[in-house]
């Protein structure tokens, strides 16, 4: 649990609690409610000074992006809004609006991209293709929903994604939308391959070299595609590119509890066991074929030229983002 103060209002501990807790997961969705977060906060902030104030919302910004690692999508939304503190706001009035509307603008640039991404990405799918997807990728299963509607008959198989079954989700998303479904588990991934067309995943980071960070076993079904020349997309926006990747950091993967693995009763009855619980891999560039975006589909290696043309350099600090290495010993 995150300790909660009188510092901030209710919802807004929530939201952080929600996300850590995975309650609010998918790059995309984390990256909105981080934003929605900060405006909540913004709207009930109930001191009457400038810089306090400033200090406040920086404060709501470093919780927020303490509570997951890998999804760069989650500070790159904070730094988003925070830029609203950048520009010349003289009085607190000025300052929350700044806020507010920084908050609102990236919540509807968001939803904005999917559609695009959708549009661009549906032309990768043809008649009659079998699809692959893996976890739980609103990017993903936008293009592929699009494409659907378009008229395409598709076959879809959705990994199950072990160990927290976000497959189950997308099964039902596809199915309400009348796309014909198969759930498997990831590990039959290489023997199925043979039978699909495209692969097609999400991000949760798009590194400057154009390596992209997704749920753990992305690299694998990357690998198998790769072994029988089966195309491989990735579906992001452009916020889940990595700026810090720019300036040498390497992108930190979530190690998550041993209890998402085995029960706890198995747990404590070999109190020697260790297990490990990586939450996401890294899919080398050469094993992607395109990374679908807002902006058009690029080659893996335009990542750094799409990073410099949106970001720059980061906007806030790695203190802010209180960036840790896990330990994986
Ligand atoms: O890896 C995951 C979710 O991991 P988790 O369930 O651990 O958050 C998704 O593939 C990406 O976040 C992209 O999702 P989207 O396209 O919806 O942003």
């Amino acid at each position: 649990m995150i300790k909660e103060t009188a510092l901030f209002p209710q919802q807004v501990y929530q939201i952080a609690n929600d996300i850590r807790d995975m309650k609010i997961r998918g790059a995309g969705r984390i990256a909105k409610a981080a934003a929605e977060a900060l405006k909540i906060a913004a709207e009930s902030y109930k001191g009457e000074d400038l810089e306090d104030f400033k200090r406040y919302i920086k404060e709501a910004a470093k919780l927020l992006t303490s509570t997951r690692p890998t999804a760069v999508s989650l500070p790159n939304a904070v730094s988003w809004v925070l830029k609203a503190l950048n520009t010349n706001v003289n009085t607190l009035q000025a300052a929350r609006e700044a806020v507010i509307n920084q908050a609102n603008s990236f919540i509807q640039y968001a939803d904005q991209a999917l559609r695009k991404i959708a549009e661009y990405g549906e032309k990768m799918l043809r008649d009659g293709d079998t699809v692959l997807t893996h976890c739980n990728s609103l990017a993903a299963i936008s293009v592929i929903v699009e494409a659907h509607k378009k008229g395409k008959k598709l076959h879809v198989f959705a990994t199950e994604t072990r160990p927290m079954y976000q497959g189950y989700i997308t099964s039902e998303m596809l199915l309400k939308e009348g796309v014909n479904v198969t759930l498997i588990p990831e590990s039959s991934v290489r023997q199925i391959i043979r039978k699909v067309d495209r692969v097609i995943v999400g991000a949760d980071t798009v590194a400057a070299n154009g390596a992209v960070v997704n749920k753990i076993g992305t690299s694998l079904i990357a690998l198998a595609a790769h072994e029988r020349a089966v195309d491989f997309f990735v579906a992001t926006e452009t916020f889940k590119f990595s700026p810090y990747t720019l300036i040498g950091d390497i992108v930190p993967i979530e190690f998550r509890p041993p209890s998402e693995i085995v029960g706890v009763d198995f747990l404590k009855s070999h109190p020697n066991l260790r297990i490990l619980n990586p939450a996401f891999d890294v899919t080398p560039p050469n094993y992607i074929t395109g990374i679908i975006t807002e902006l058009g589909i690029i080659p893996p290696k335009a990542a750094a030229i799409i990073i410099e043309e949106m970001y720059g350099r980061p906007v806030i600090s790695s203190e802010i983002l209180g960036r840790v290495e896990e330990d994986i010993s």
